[in-house]
């Protein structure tokens, strides 16, 4: 069969955009296709609108509070058209980092349409079929829509409409108390909406308990409501919806439905081929191949942990496994993430609930106070603490609350893995998107010469070269 490209990458979001670009710096052959826009969730309706938006609340809560520090300030004067303006500057000044005109520039050869799968090695898109010895999918997910009872005729937003509000809602009512309602819960409180979240199980359920409580405190303290109960039924039309869960009825302007995501992984040819795929995504082992020989999925799309460094780190290590023919693990021992409310919840590693399930009695705890932290007291901001999750004195987690618990995470990177080197620190996962990522960035940039340099671009041409023969 003859090849039109060493890899075909579906996909133009964080995972695939990692895969393509590293792959194409290598030197190889690279098609990246993606239909809608270059930059996927993250960048249009995800991250970087989401933590645009909660840096305009944090503006307005500061405001709010008019004396501190002996620092009187003015009541907000708060204007959707300047935040709606503010969150989408924040996405056209990251747009140029994902965009085609880059993709090119590194020897990607971009297209952008539809890509449906016809075969192990065949994709068809724009009235072309494309042939690789490698296909990645990194088709990303949608937002889940629960069945509730008159879903269908009630106007809801999710993600993919909250960002581009015409007017600040009046009641935003929430569905699910999980990462994505509880940063839009105190985001839109603190612009000056009602908010009510409806959870039924506990609020950001796969964090450590004890940083959650600090959250919900805080935000209860601002005005933020919060009802345990399932939405059963919801009802009603624009600026006047109605939830019932079994005991109560919340009525609110809006309602955002945030319960989880759907991957995309059916409709574009992957299941007639037999990839195979369960509820929580396409099917994938360590190295993140499919059932089918030769197809990868990274990313949202496969079933695994949803975050914008996952996505990323998956693309790296399927990059390392095509071009040098390195099988490369995925290892989550030292996953970081962190929720954007204010006070931060960071977590890395095991929780203190997942280590006593692996290891009992051999766990301790060590927690330390931000009160007993004389800059977090000098700066009159001193809630939360951190907690480190150890097995004798070896590091399994950390759950850290508080201000900038982001950046606290990398140290604990380094004790989980003991890994340390400027190598290492490139490769490291890092919370996305956190000031640490500039370390990152910088070790990286140290190994670049070398990791691109010609002896493994030579190299990574000598394997595709005996790929697209014996495929
Ligand atoms: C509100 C919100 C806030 C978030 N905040 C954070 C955060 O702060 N930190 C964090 O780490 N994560 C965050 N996330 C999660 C993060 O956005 C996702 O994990 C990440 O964007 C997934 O990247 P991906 O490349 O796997 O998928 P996507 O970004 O969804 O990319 C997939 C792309 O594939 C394209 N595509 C699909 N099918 C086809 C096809 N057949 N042909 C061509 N193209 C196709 C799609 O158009 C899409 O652009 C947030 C998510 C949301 C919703
Ligand atoms: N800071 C970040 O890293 C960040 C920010 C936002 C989103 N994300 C990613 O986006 C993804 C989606 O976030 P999410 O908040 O939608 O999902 P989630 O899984 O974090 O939370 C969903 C919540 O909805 C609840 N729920 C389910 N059905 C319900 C119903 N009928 N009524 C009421 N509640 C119901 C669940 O109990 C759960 O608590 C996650 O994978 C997350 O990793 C990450």
């Amino acid at each position: 069969m003859k090849f039109t490209h060493d890899v075909i990458v579906i996909g133009g979001g964080a995972a695939g955009l990692t895969a393509a670009g590293g792959c194409a710096l290598f030197g190889l052959d690279v098609a990246l296709i993606e239909a809608r826009k270059m930059g996927g969730e993250c960048l249009n309706d995800g991250c970087v609108p989401s933590k645009a938006l909660i840096a305009a609340a944090k503006r307005a809560a500061e405001a709010n509070e008019s004396e501190r520090y002996g620092i009187t300030l003015q009541p907000p004067k708060i204007e959707w058209t300047g935040v709606h303006k503010h969150i989408h500057d924040a996405i056209a000044a990251i747009a140029p980092h994902d965009s085609e005109e880059r993709f090119e520039e590194m020897g990607c050869e971009v297209i952008r349409d539809w890509a449906k799968v016809t075969g192990p090695q065949t994709v068809e898109v724009g009235g072309r079929t494309l042939r690789a010895p490698r296909i990645v999918i990194a088709t990303g997910s949608k937002p889940a829509v629960p069945p509730i009872e008159g879903i269908d005729e009630t106007p809801y937003l999710t993600n993919e409409n909250i960002f581009d509000l015409d007017a600040l809602p009046d009641h935003l009512v929430i569905v699910g108390g999980g990462v994505i309602g509880m940063e839009m819960a105190q985001s839109f409180r603190r612009l000056g909406s009602a908010v009510t979240v409806v959870e039924p199980g506990e609020l950001m359920g796969r964090d450590d308990p004890d940083s959650v409580a600090v959250v919900r405190e805080t935000m209860e303290g601002e005005g933020v409501r919060f009802v345990k109960g399932l939405a059963k039924k919801v009802e009603g039309k624009e600026g006047a919806i109605r939830l019932h869960t079994e005991d109560e009825t919340v009525e609110g302007s809006h309602l955002l439905i945030a319960v989880g995501r759907t991957p995309r992984c059916k409709g574009f040819g992957l299941e007639d081929i037999g990839v195979e795929m369960d509820r929580g995504g396409i099917k994938v082992d360590d190295r993140r191949r499919t059932s089918v020989k030769g197809i990868y999925a990274i990313g949202d799309c496969r079933n695994g942990p949803r975050l914008t460094h996952v996505s990323g780190y998956e693309g790296s290590n399927v990059a390392l496994e095509i071009t040098l023919g390195v099988p490369t693990k995925v290892d989550w021992s030292a996953l970081p993430w962190c929720t954007y409310t204010d006070p931060e919840v960071a977590q890395i590693g095991m929780t203190e609930r997942e280590a006593r399930e692996k290891h009992g009695e051999k766990v301790t705890i060590v927690k330390e106070t931000f009160h007993d932290n004389e800059r977090s007291l000098a700066e009159g901001n001193d809630k939360g603490h951190l907690k480190l999750v150890l097995k004798g004195k070896k590091v399994l987690g950390a759950s850290i609350v508080g201000k900038n618990a982001g950046e606290l995470l990398l140290p604990f990177s380094q004790s989980i893995t003991g890994k340390s080197s400027t190598f290492a620190l490139g490769s490291a996962i890092i919370a996305y998107p956190t000031r640490s990522e500039i370390s990152k960035a910088a070790a990286f940039t140290a190994w670049e010469p070398t990791v691109f340099g010609s002896i493994p671009k030579k190299y990574a041409g000598f394997v595709a070269s005996l790929r697209r023969r014996f495929s």
